[in-house]
Parts: C-alpha cells; sequence; structure tokens
C-alpha cells in the first residue's frame, strides 16, 4: 500500500467531494493525501468541515485531515475536482500549469477542443488529446481530463452499444433528477417535496453537446462530433439520488427491442478488460420487470457504477425506446473520474 499515489481532491466537504473520499478510502493506487475546501472549512479537521450525508461517518482514514484553503500549495501529483462549475476553470488550469494531472466533474473544460471528455468505455482514446493540450498549453507533465455532465453520462453509456451496433440518427431524451444533483443543501424542500421543477438551467445544452462530443471521434488532432441529433428535457424530481431518463432513438440500421437489448447486456470494453478497480463488470445492466429500473432498488446496482437499462420496446414514432437510470454522484460524477484516472494510470499517463 506505502505506493500508492497521493491524490487531492478539491471541493471535497461537498456532495461529489464526499463521494470521492468515499471510493478513494483505500483504493488500491491512490491514497487520500489532500482535503480542499473553501474559506468556510478551511483550517478544520474533515470531520468537523463536512456535513458527511453518504453513510453513517467518514472512513477513518480522512476523519483528522485538515482541510486545505484551496490557495495553498499542493504537493499531490493527482487531483480530483468537484470545485463548483465557474470557480473550477482557472484554478484546475493553474494546477495543470503546475504539473497536476487533473480529474475534472466541473463543466468549466468539458468543451475545449483539448481536453478529452471521457467515458473510459466509450472514448478511451479520446486521451490522446492530452498531448495537443500540453503542446498548446505549454504544460509539461500537467493536463486536464473531465467527466461528463451525469445526466450525460448515464444517457452515452446506453447509446455507445447501439451507436456501434446499429447506429443513431435522431434521439429524444427526458431525464427525472434527483435532488443531490443539485449540491447539497441544494433545492429547498418546500420547493421539490409533491413537485416535479421543469427546468434545470444549461442542463438540456449539455446532454445534447457533451454526447456528441463523447461519441465522435480524435482524428488529425481534432474532436469530431458524431452526427447524432438530440433533444433533452431534463426535470427534477423528489428523488435524493439516481437520475432516470426515457430515451427514443431513430436508428440508421433496423433493430428490434431483442436485438437492442443484446446489445447492452453484452456491452463490455476497455475497463473491464484490464479489471480496473473502479469498473463495473457489466457497464449498462439490462432489467427484464416491466416496472424497472427504479431509483431506490436499482442505483446501487455495480456500486453505483452501472447504466440500469429497461423497458427495451419498440417506439411508433422512432424505432426504439427504453428507460436507462443511474446513479448521479457515483458513476454520475466521482466514480467516473476516479475510473478515468484508473485507465490512465494503467496507459501510462501518470508516469
Ligand atoms: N451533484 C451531482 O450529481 C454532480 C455534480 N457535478 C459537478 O461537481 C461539482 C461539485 O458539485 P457538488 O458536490 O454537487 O456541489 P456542492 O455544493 O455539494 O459542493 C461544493 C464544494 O465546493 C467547495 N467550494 C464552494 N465554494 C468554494 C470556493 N469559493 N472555493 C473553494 N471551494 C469551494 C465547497 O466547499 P465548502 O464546503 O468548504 O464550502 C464544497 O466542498 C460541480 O462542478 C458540479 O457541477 C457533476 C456531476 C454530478
Ligand atoms: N446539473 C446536474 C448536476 C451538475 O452539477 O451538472 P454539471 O456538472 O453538468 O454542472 C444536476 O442537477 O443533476
Amino acid at each position: 500500500m506505502s505506493d500508492r499515489i497521493d491524490v487531492a481532491i478539491l471541493g471535497a466537504t461537498g456532495s461529489v467531494g464526499q463521494r470521492f473520499v468515499q471510493l478513494l478510502a483505500g483504493h488500491p493506487w491512490f491514497r487520500i493525501a489532500e482535503l480542499v475546501g473553501s474559506e468556510r472549512s478551511a483550517g478544520k479537521p474533515y470531520w468537523e468541515a463536512c456535513d458527511w450525508r453518504v453513510s453513517s461517518a467518514p472512513p477513518d482514514e480522512v476523519r483528522g485531515l485538515k482541510v486545505k484553503h484551496y490557495e495553498e500549495p499542493l504537493h499531490s501529483t493527482v487531483v480530483f475536482s468537484a470545485l463548483p462549475g465557474g470557480l473550477a476553470g482557472p484554478i484546475e488550469e493553474g494546477l495543470a500549469a503546475e504539473g497536476k494531472r487533473v480529474f475534472t466533474n466541473a463543466r468549466d473544460h468539458r468543451m475545449d477542443p483539448d481536453v478529452p471528455l471521457m467515458i473510459p468505455e466509450v472514448n478511451p482514446d479520446h486521451a490522446a488529446a492530452i498531448e495537443r493540450q500540453r503542446r498548446e498549453r505549454g504544460w509539461r507533465d500537467g493536463f486536464i481530463v473531465a467527466n461528463p455532465n451525469c445526466s450525460t453520462i448515464h444517457l452515452v453509456l446506453a447509446l455507445k452499444p447501439i451507436q456501434d451496433a446499429f447506429g443513431i440518427e435522431q434521439g429524444i431524451v427526458t431525464t427525472l433528477q434527483a435532488a443531490s444533483g443539485a449540491g447539497y443543501p441544494g433545492v429547498p424542500s418546500l420547493d421539490l417535496i409533491d413537485n416535479v421543477i421543469p427546468y434545470i438551467g444549461g442542463e438540456e445544452e449539455k446532454i445534447e453537446s457533451e454526447s456528441r462530443k463523447i461519441l465522435g471521434r480524435w482524428e488529425d488532432g481534432r474532436f469530431l462530433d458524431a452526427p447524432i441529433t438530440l433533444s433533452a428535457h431534463c426535470n427534477r424530481v423528489p428523488v435524493r439520488d439516481g437520475h432516470t431518463e426515457t430515451v427514443s432513438l431513430k436508428l440508421a440500421q433496423p433493430a428490434s427491442p431483442d436485438e437492442v437489448a443484446r446489445v447492452l447486456a453484452e456491452f463490455r470494453a476497455r475497463p473491464q478488460e484490464l479489471g480496473l478497480p473502479t469498473a463495473p463488470a457489466r457497464p449498462v445492466v439490462v432489467l427484464d420487470q416491466l416496472d424497472r429500473p427504479q431509483p431506490v432498488l436499482d442505483r446501487d446496482v455495480e456500486r453505483g457504477m452501472a447504466s440500469v437499462v429497461g423497458r427495451v420496446r419498440p417506439c411508433p414514432v422512432f424505432d426504439v425506446r427504453f428507460v436507462v437510470l443511474g446513479h448521479n454522484t457515483i458513476r454520475g460524477a466521482a466514480g467516473a473520474s476516479v475510473l478515468n484516472a484508473e485507465l490512465l494510470l494503467r496507459e501510462g499517463w501518470l508516469d
């Protein structure tokens, strides 16, 4: 365990930061060395600074760790960022310029033309954009790798096997997003209980543009978007964790619902081949029951790292429709970053 790589977590006290702590405590390759927060938390022991919400108590190895201010120097070479969007951008760039390998959840750099927006099962080859980043930004060892928006990740994990097998031309996705997606404390309880809020700022645009980048190609030193037209409708619902999405797709080649369900269930990719520690054995899990997936029952399948699909059936307007559910702060956020870091470590980018 002594040769584990020291890592820092930015935004360690928030909803996503707590999931990072949970996933990285006892990790075989990484050791939580530094926890970073705002002015509010800096200088306090983690257990005191953090309103821990994801299990009974923070892991012993971090309880007493003193939270650093985000302007303090960091010694860790790997940095996981759960900073708020808008604030994250310049801080992450500064760290990459110092040589840190930054794995970020924040939206700021996702659509940069030299930043991989990675899902290891979908576009591991996009890591090659790091070379352009280093060349054009003058960074020698550092880099930024982003993971997508929490709704985008689960949508794209379900689209990838279908795109590869049959091609996708158009899609409509409607989300039912959990309260924890808005951070902590997030949406006031009186606004959300007994209610549905049919608006999440910027979310529809992110789902539409991020999906095209991830499903696209890295070719001749630039990203080429996948030629898929998507229309997203986003809603906040009174669910604690787990985003549900209903999806209708127009395919390039005909396929029956059974054929679509089969390619989804059989989908395996690089993280599974490499046996990465945080990789789910099945990145997409297909359920047969008529009324599944449901957040309360299915969000923790494969330790929250899988996208759970159900109700694969014909679509009278397009070709096929289904439901996909995924944990928004595990595979939708912290788990996605950790899996990106595991992949890049195994592929030599952290040497
Ligand atoms: N929640 C989700 O499902 C998902 C979130 N994301 C993204 O992950 C990031 C974190 O989100 P989430 O955990 O939900 O947010 P939270 O609001 O729960 O947490 C925010 C974190 O950022 C820290 N922070 C706030 N302001 C500052 C500051 N001025 N300087 C330094 N640190 C600061 C807070 O520290 P302190 O407690 O010390 O104030 C806290 O640790 C965001 O970019 C979000 O968009 C991405 C995908 C999914
Ligand atoms: N907007 C997402 C969470 C989030 O923070 O997304 P992003 O990282 O794209 O800003 C939600 O509300 O569920």
